[in-house]
């Protein structure tokens, strides 16, 4: 009763469900290993026939008492068993609720929100799976063909022993030696099938899972990446997924195997000596609940594991892929010492794996152990009484290995199958995580004159919610207007950008082009309309050629008459002043620009990047001061390339630079989220107002060094100093230098 009063109790209490479930389950485990005790001795003292402390021990009444108690005994046991099962299920879900509150990558809210909606991680892998029913089917026909042979070898191993020695019988002998070869060979040529086929569902079901996750990745919001470190999730898409592939695949190939070997064995060894395998029987719902228990256990360590190990390569590919900072800030002991500390709390979590790990070894290694002594206690006295041949106890002897080998793998299965479910549990999540942004429109209008419109904006990153970063912003760029933005650090500039793009939504007020909102266009075609030039250029390793036609090629679902053809890749080229130094390359627009553009210069990156929005022939141009991170040579060709990109169309142009700024047709100051001035160069430097503040703290800074305005290659560039009043004052200014 009292596992049931617990039962009640923890029902009503959710939060202290785990607590609960765990002194049920311990109170449980006591039942019934008394119940084990008491049906062992029964069943020992009924089949030895030993004298029986029992009522009505003598006579067939004595008998049928004692069977009938041997029965409830068993029963209880099952039902036991399954008060088990359904406690340590309970036990698991606490521990997973209290593990998902601390652990969540994505936060307590939504974790609440997936919970609810989310289905349970092995009903979605047998989605994944279901593609390779016939295959997995056919694996499993060739697994249970496999598995009957198995379970005829030791059948056929007895006959021989009888025919050899026993009752001497030299015909029966050779025919079933001959009948062991051929099912041998038989149970190994559909172990091979078994395992082959099980290898190539393990490979579809790679592919399925990571191209699934890859393609969830890529739906997922901006925010989402900068709330989750790229370790973590590059880690999700290579060692997870493989994690869940390969450990449910091998193990469904053993756990399916095992099962249809115990099978086929038990009715083998029923026919061979029902008393025997009663005796036997004892010992299975012992390994069931110690492996239940372990699973559910080590699933939870594995869960963690995979999160340690995570951290930790986030850690390393942080530092790894920054070491010129990690270098320039002499900060390789605090990378080592985080990287430490990671593996640290690793290797703490792999002493519980082992220790777990190692209990249950001793559980499973002496239990069959003592299964067999007692099996040959009794069988030895089964063949001095004449009640079984010897040949029979052989078999049965290779029967009670075969069934000791098919549990344990089963205990080994369930452990693996744990540790492909925690990591399964966290791609899943992935896959199944809904982008927190609304889907995007289907909008592709006939005509587009490139009219932009911030009207009452308010925004927070998602990130920082607390802090304002747009208070109430409005403003409009004219269609062929030039309009820069100009203002402090911080003030907002590049998060307007970032709305227009839509890789964030405004929380209040409106982003539109030409009067309608951005979100209602289809994505596609309006990223041909409008180009982006960010800060610092992201080429990818691919040819030059494809890293300019990025996003406009056939895989990306562009219409073969809109791919950008070799002409339209080098006029764009040309116009960002690109196309020399590409045709000096060994080879031209083939050439590979290696990792991330590792094998160009920033201002080479620069140009391929301006090439890459000019390649579109776009409406609306978003320029991020595309020439604040170059050196003074590269700056100046990168510039000319960025004023004959301004000429012809709409632009709002984040600048820091006079040279940009003073030939704008207007210029809007943005500080502390707000438009603080409007107007053209002279107007606002005249006004005496923040920009005209701006300019004169530039100048006096820079006066005795600059040369205030150049002209290059024949363009209206001129190399006037830095609007950022955090630049350093004494930075050097010659001719385009950032300061
Ligand atoms: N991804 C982000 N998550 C949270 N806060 C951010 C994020 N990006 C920018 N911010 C914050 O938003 C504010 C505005 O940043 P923004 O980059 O728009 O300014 P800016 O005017 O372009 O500055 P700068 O001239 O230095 O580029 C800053 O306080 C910044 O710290």
């Amino acid at each position: 009763m009292l596992p049931f009063c617990f039962l009640r109790v923890a029902g009503q209490n959710r939060r202290h469900r785990r607590r609960y479930a765990s002194a049920r389950l311990a109170i449980s485990s006591i039942v019934y290993l008394c119940q084990l005790l008491c049906l062992a001795k029964a069943v020992l003292v009924a089949l030895l026939g030993e004298e029986i402390v029992w009522p009505g021990r003598h006579g067939d009444v004595g008998l049928v008492f004692m069977y009938g108690a041997i029965c409830a005994s068993l029963i209880g046991l099952l039902t036991q068993l399954l008060s088990a099962t359904a406690l340590v299920t309970a036990w698991e879900e606490g521990r997973s609720e209290e593990g998902e509150e601390s652990q969540s990558l994505l936060g307590k809210t939504e974790d609440r929100e997936r919970g609810q909606r989310r289905k349970s991680t092995v009903a979605v892998l047998l989605a994944f799976s279901a593609q390779d029913t016939p295959l997995l089917l056919l694996a499993f026909l060739a697994g249970a063909a496999a598995a009957l042979g198995q379970a005829l070898i030791p059948y056929y191993t007895g006959v021989i022993i009888d025919c050899a020695s026993i009752d001497p019988d030299a015909k029966e002998f050779q025919w079933t030696c001959l009948k062991l070869v051929v099912v041998s060979l038989g149970c190994a040529v559909f172990t091979g099938i078994r395992g082959g086929l099980f290898t190539i569902g393990m490979t579809r079901l790679n592919v399925r899972i990571r191209t699934s996750l890859f393609d969830a990745l890529m739906r997922q919001e901006i925010a989402f990446f900068s709330a989750t470190r790229t370790g973590e999730i590059t880690s999700r898409l290579s060692a997870d997924t493989t994690t869940v592939s390969d450990q449910i695949c091998l193990n469904l190939n053993v756990g399916l195997r095992s099962l249809t070997q115990a099978a086929m064995v038990l009715v083998f060894m029923f026919r061979a000596s029902w008393r025997l395998s009663v005796i036997t029987f004892i010992i299975i719902p012992a390994i069931i609940l110690i492996t239940k228990v372990y699973g559910a256990y080590y699933r939870q360590l594995a869960k963690a594991v995979q999160k340690e190990l995570a951290d930790a390569n986030s850690v390393a590919e942080e530092a790894l892929s920054s070491m010129t900072t990690v270098r320039a800030h002499a900060a390789e002991n605090s990378a080592t010492a985080a990287y430490g500390e990671c593996l640290r709390k690793f290797y703490t979590l792999q002493l519980k794996e082992a220790l777990a790990y190692g209990s249950y070894m001793i559980c499973t290694t002496f239990l069959p152990n003592a299964v067999n002594v007692v099996t040959l206690y009794y069988g030895g006295n089964l063949v001095l009484d004449d009640m079984m041949s010897a040949g029979a106890l052989v078999s049965f002897m290779l029967y009670v290995a075969s069934l000791n080998g098919a549990f344990q793998a089963l205990g080994d299965v369930f452990s693996a199958f744990a540790a492909a479910l925690g990591a399964a549990d966290k791609v899943i999540e992935l896959i199944q995580r809904e982008p927190k942004m609304p889907d995007a429109g289907s909008l592709q209008p006939p005509s587009f004159s490139g009219r932009l419109e911030l009207q009452d904006v308010s925004f927070s990153y998602p990130s920082r919610p607390n802090s304002r970063v747009l208070d109430g912003i409005s403003l409009r760029v004219n269609p062929g207007e030039v309009v820069a933005l100009v203002g402090p650090s911080g003030g907002g500039k590049t998060s307007i950008v970032k709305l227009v793009e839509r890789f964030y939504l405004p929380d209040s007020g409106a982003v539109l082009l030409d009067g309608r909102d951005v979100g209602l266009y289809d994505p596609r075609w309006l990223k041909r309309r409008v180009a982006l030039v960010a800060q610092e250029p992201v080429l990818f390793a691919r040819s030059v050629r494809r890293n300019i036609c990025y996003g406009l090629e056939a895989e990306d679902g562009v219409p073969s008459q809109d791919v950008p053809s070799a002409a339209d890749v080098e006029r764009a080229a040309r116009l960002a002043n690109a196309h020399d130094f590409i045709s000096a390359m060994p080879q031209g627009y083939d050439t590979d620009c290696g990792e991330k553009g590792v094998s160009l210069s920033g201002g080479q990156k620069q140009r391929i990047a301006i090439a890459r929005a000019l390649v579109r022939n776009p409406t609306v141009l978003l320029l991020d001061e595309a020439t604040s991170a170059l050196d003074s040579d590269s700056e100046a060709v990168v510039q000319e390339a960025l004023d004959r990109m301004m000429r012809n169309h709409t632009v709002l142009v984040i600048a820091h630079r006079l040279s940009t700024v003073a030939g704008a047709d207007r210029i809007l100051v943005i500080s502390a989220g707000a438009v603080a001035e409007e107007g053209t160069h002279e107007s606002l430097a005249e006004a005496g107002g923040l920009y005209s503040a701006l300019v004169r703290r530039q100048f006096s800074k820079t006066a005795s060094s600059a040369s205030l305005a150049t002209t290059v290659h024949g363009s209206s560039y001129t190399s006037l100093p830095a609007l950022n009043p955090l630049a350093p004052a004494n930075a050097p200014s010659s001719q385009g230098t950032p300061l």
